[in-house]
């Protein structure tokens, strides 16, 4: 038998005038845009950018689908939102596996070419401080990193000013008549949100009454997983860099490991995370 699969004769092939694959996806400007600053080019390189570029292309998604969920529960539309939701935690899993590609780069192989990346880091992603923002962690510190001709940084700027995705969660919660306390409901969105003890009971009363808050008890469970998601990614990444370059200084300019480490110390949603505390006492 031959090893050989005949193309069918339905197969187009006269395709210059319409849509094609790669034109459709824009191939040739995806497929050209890795250019390693290596010289010569280290061999490593090519995987060190396309992590980063997917990643960006991961974020790129993640930010339409939260800005999404949080623009339809404004709207008192939680079913969409609900389903936005499950899949930034399928990217974000995504992105978390991801780390055992970059992991097969030693450190040996990183030196050789990290001194071409100067004072580059992963410190000015603006998509990742904005998925940052949208989740709650507002630093309007992070602008600084940024040029201010800079495209990226009216970007972040803008998402800085935005509610987020857990302000108009918990606006919706107050409109459902839940307790929210005030000071949350007209807060200045432009800064990070911060533990507030009195909304606590106010969340573990929907736990404790599901079948009256089914809704709402949904929305708490899927803010836990993407929280929960996003700290295994920075987790994985302080390990990744922990074990390619060791507690080198950043090229951003950090002290590396530790400053990664203490990012771990951020929380999101620290009130639905403490009711649990509460719960059958
Ligand atoms: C060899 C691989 C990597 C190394 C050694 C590394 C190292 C570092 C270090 C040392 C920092 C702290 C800032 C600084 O001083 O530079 C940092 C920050 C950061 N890196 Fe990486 N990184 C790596 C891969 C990645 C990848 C693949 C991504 C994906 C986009 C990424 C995204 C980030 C982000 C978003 C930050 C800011 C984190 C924060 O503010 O807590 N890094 N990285
Ligand atoms: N901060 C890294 C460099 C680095 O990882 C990086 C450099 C350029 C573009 C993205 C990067 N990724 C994450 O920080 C380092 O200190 O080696």
């Amino acid at each position: 038998m031959v090893n050989i699969r005949d193309i069918e004769h339905g197969v187009h092939r006269e395709l210059s005038a319409d849509q094609t694959y790669g034109g459709y996806l824009r191939l040739p400007a995806l497929l050209s845009a890795q250019r390693p600053a290596s010289d010569p080019e280290h061999h490593d390189e090519l995987l060190f950018i396309i992590q980063h570029q997917t990643s960006e292309l991961w974020l790129k998604l993640v930010i339409h689908e939260l800005s999404y969920a949080r623009d339809r529960i404004a709207a008192e539309q939680l079913r969409p939102a609900l389903k936005s939701l499950a899949r930034v935690k399928s990217i974000q899993r995504q992105l978390f596996e991801q780390w055992a590609v970059l992991e097969t780069l030693t450190p040996i192989e990183y030196a050789q070419f990290r001194t071409f990346l100067g004072k580059a880091s992963g410190f000015q992603s603006v998509q990742y401080r904005v998925v940052e923002f949208l989740l709650g962690n507002k630093n309007a510190e992070m602008l600084e990193v940024f040029d201010p001709e800079e495209p990226g940084r009216a970007e972040l700027s803008a998402a800085l000013r935005e509610p987020s995705l857990y302000d108009q969660v918990l606006r919706h919660f107050a409109r459902r008549g839940h307790a929210i306390p005030a000071v949350l409901l007209d807060r200045d969105v432009t800064r990070p949100h911060e533990f507030n003890a009195e909304l606590v009971p106010v969340l573990r009363r929907i736990y404790e009454n599901v079948g009256e808050y089914w809704e709402e008890y949904e929305t708490c469970e899927v803010l836990v997983d993407i929280e929960e998601t996003f700290q295994l990614w920075r987790y994985r990444h302080m390990k990744t860099v922990e074990r390619i370059i060791g507690h080198k200084t950043g090229t951003g300019g950090s002290s590396g490991v530790a400053f990664l480490k203490r990012a771990l110390e951020l929380t999101f949603f620290p009130e639905i995370l403490a009711l649990r505390s509460e719960i059958g006492k």
